[in-house]
């Protein structure tokens, strides 16, 4: 046995994109879960140090069929490629992770013939997402009568798919957007959404080793934590006892708001979780039913 196989020999699997647009993400996601390792140069697997886990850096596109078919426990990837591998039935999405959203859109030329899926439907489409595409506009085909040699040709290309119908490649598109810019570069409109998707953490849906259930546990349970201190901000504020209906409809809470005794006449001290985004307004709306002190906190790390 080699030593890498013998030293990853009892430990949970973990796969990470290596690169791409969630490789980042997810490495501030094991920071933040405080999953310790050093990545040598090159190495795509590496033990961490804290915990009875060894990483696997992999492609985020390989990622679905490593954990469906059991090769490794545990997986971040991305729902659009876990269905374009087809391996939505052999995974669990055990957590949503809130980054890589994006849709998979049908695009087409903006000056152009074909405007609309029946239009296109017949031509050729070229896509990354072959399976996806496939199956797609053989509904459209069937939806159309279409048979043989006027069915939709669909034609797969590893990246920069933008750029096919410029090149003459294809009369339409089916690729992932997220601004819109790179598709509105392009000079290509959406005509349809396949999916929407974001990057998800994964399990078998029949393989988990039983060994590893108290691990997997914590590692959610950490980085939905992770996931919630960069969503909310804690919110404290002063106010009269009588405004608490007002302010409570205000701020709401997770669960409920704290509410305090302080050594003034008529006042509590409030302490509440809120959304980040909304934070500046909740804070101008508190200030107008007489809210006082108001503040918010980062949340350096919890669990939820
Ligand atoms: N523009 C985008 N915005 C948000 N998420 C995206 C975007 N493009 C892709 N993703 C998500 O990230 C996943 C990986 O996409 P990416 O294009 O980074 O793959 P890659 O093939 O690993 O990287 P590269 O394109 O560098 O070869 C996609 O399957 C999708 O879930
Ligand atoms: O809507 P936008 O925000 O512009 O993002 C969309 C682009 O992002 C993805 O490609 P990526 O940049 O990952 O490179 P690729 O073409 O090599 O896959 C996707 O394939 C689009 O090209």
């Amino acid at each position: 046995m080699s030593f890498l196989a013998e030293a990853i020999k009892g430990r949970l699997l973990f796969a990470i994109p290596k690169k791409g647009r969630l490789h980042d993400k997810c490495l501030e996601l094991l920071s933040g879960a405080d999953i310790q390792f050093t990545r040598m140069q090159r190495l795509d697997v590496c033990l961490v140090t804290n915990h009875n886990i060894a990483l696997v850096f992999l492609p985020a596109s390989d990622i679905p069929r490593f954990v469906g078919e059991g090769n490794v426990d545990l997986g971040i990837t991305g729902q659009d490629v876990i269905l374009e591998s087809q391996m939505g039935t052999l995974t669990k999405e055990i957590l949503q992770l809130g980054f890589g959203k994006c849709s998979l859109q049908v695009q087409v030329p903006d000056s152009g013939p074909i405007q609309t899926i029946e239009e296109l439907a017949g031509k050729k489409v070229v896509s990354s997402f072959e399976v996806l595409a496939g199956e797609y506009f053989a509904a459209v085909d069937d939806k159309m009568g279409f048979v043989g040699e006027k069915r939709t040709k669909i034609e797969y290309v590893g990246g920069s798919v933008e750029a096919a119908c410029a090149l003459g490649l294809a009369d339409g598109i089916v690729d992932l957007v997220e601004s819109g810019e790179t598709m509105r570069a392009a000079g290509l409109h959406p005509i349809a959404t396949l999916l929407k998707s974001e990057a998800v953490l994964i399990s078998g849906s029949t393989s988990t080793n039983p060994q590893f259930t108290p691990l997997i546990k914590t590692i959610t349970s950490r980085i939905a934590g992770v996931l919630a201190s960069n969503r909310y901000a804690l919110c404290s504020y002063n106010i009269l006892r009588e405004k608490l209906p007002a302010a409570f409809e205000i701020t709401p809470g997770r669960r409920a708001p704290t509410v305090s005794t302080i050594d003034a006449e008529g006042w509590v001290a409030v302490s509440v979780m809120v959304e980040k985004k909304d934070a500046a307004n909740v804070m101008d709306q508190l200030v107008a039913i007489g809210a006082e002190d108001i503040f918010t906190v980062k949340l350096e790390n919890c669990r939820v």
